[in-house]
């Protein structure tokens, strides 16, 4: 499979389980007109490209000088990659589309981007841990269109929903929400145990 889609399918697995940045996301889109939404959508993808670059390349660049490093954190990546697997196919049933954010001002809502995308766990361990995590399976040549792949796949992620529910508004069945969740908690759990299955081939 060539990098770029390998960056793409983990990104998308990744930015699609329902957290703190979706949800602003789809409220943003649900509240105010399109080209607003569009624009709040903008401010989500470019903190999030911003986090993305600054922890894959920082945590790929130590990566690669310590083999323990690599290791433990492929497997503590494992692990919390496993885990949230289990956590997304949980909340699949859950979906709720949360309150109406329609009427925040623009500064306010460029902050509330940076915000729920910095200081979300989730987003820090996508970012650092788990694509921190196969960098470290990545040649030098490999790791720009990987990273390539993965911010391509967030744009397509974040303007797809924006649009779709902007323009379904209210009618977008929450069936559609849940099935994304259950298809990325099974790829995200793949990719977990995939994480743990290369660190101990790494060992022995
Ligand atoms: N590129 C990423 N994986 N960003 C983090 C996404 C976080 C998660 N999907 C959320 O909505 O909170």
């Amino acid at each position: 499979m060539s990098v770029v889609l390998r960056g793409m399918l983990i990104s998308f697995a990744l930015v699609s389980s329902i957290g703190m940045q979706n949800l602003f996301v789809f409220n943003s889109a649900m509240g105010n007109r399109m080209r607003r939404a569009l624009l709040i959508c903008t401010f989500v993808w470019v903190a999030d490209t911003s986090l993305t670059t600054v922890a894959f390349l920082g945590m790929g660049a130590l990566v690669s000088r310590y083999l323990w490093l690599k290791i433990l954190i492929m497997l503590l990546g494992g692990v919390i990659v496993v885990w949230m697997g289990f956590g997304v196919l949980r909340s699949a049933s859950q979906i709720e589309l949360g309150k109406n954010d329609s009427q925040m001002p623009l500064k306010d809502a460029f902050a509330s981007a940076w915000i729920v995308t910095f200081a979300n766990p989730q987003a820090i361990i996508d970012t650092g841990v788990t694509m921190g995590a196969l960098r470290g399976t990545l040649t030098n040549d490999q790791v720009l269109p990987f990273l390539g792949g993965i911010i391509l796949a967030t744009a397509i992620w974040f303007f797809a929903i924006t649009l779709i529910i902007g323009i379904l508004k209210n009618r977008l069945p929450k069936r559609i929400l849940m099935w994304i969740n259950i298809i990325s908690g099974v790829i995200v759990l793949g990719y977990g145990v995939l994480l743990i299955i290369n660190a101990f081939r790494l060992i022995f």
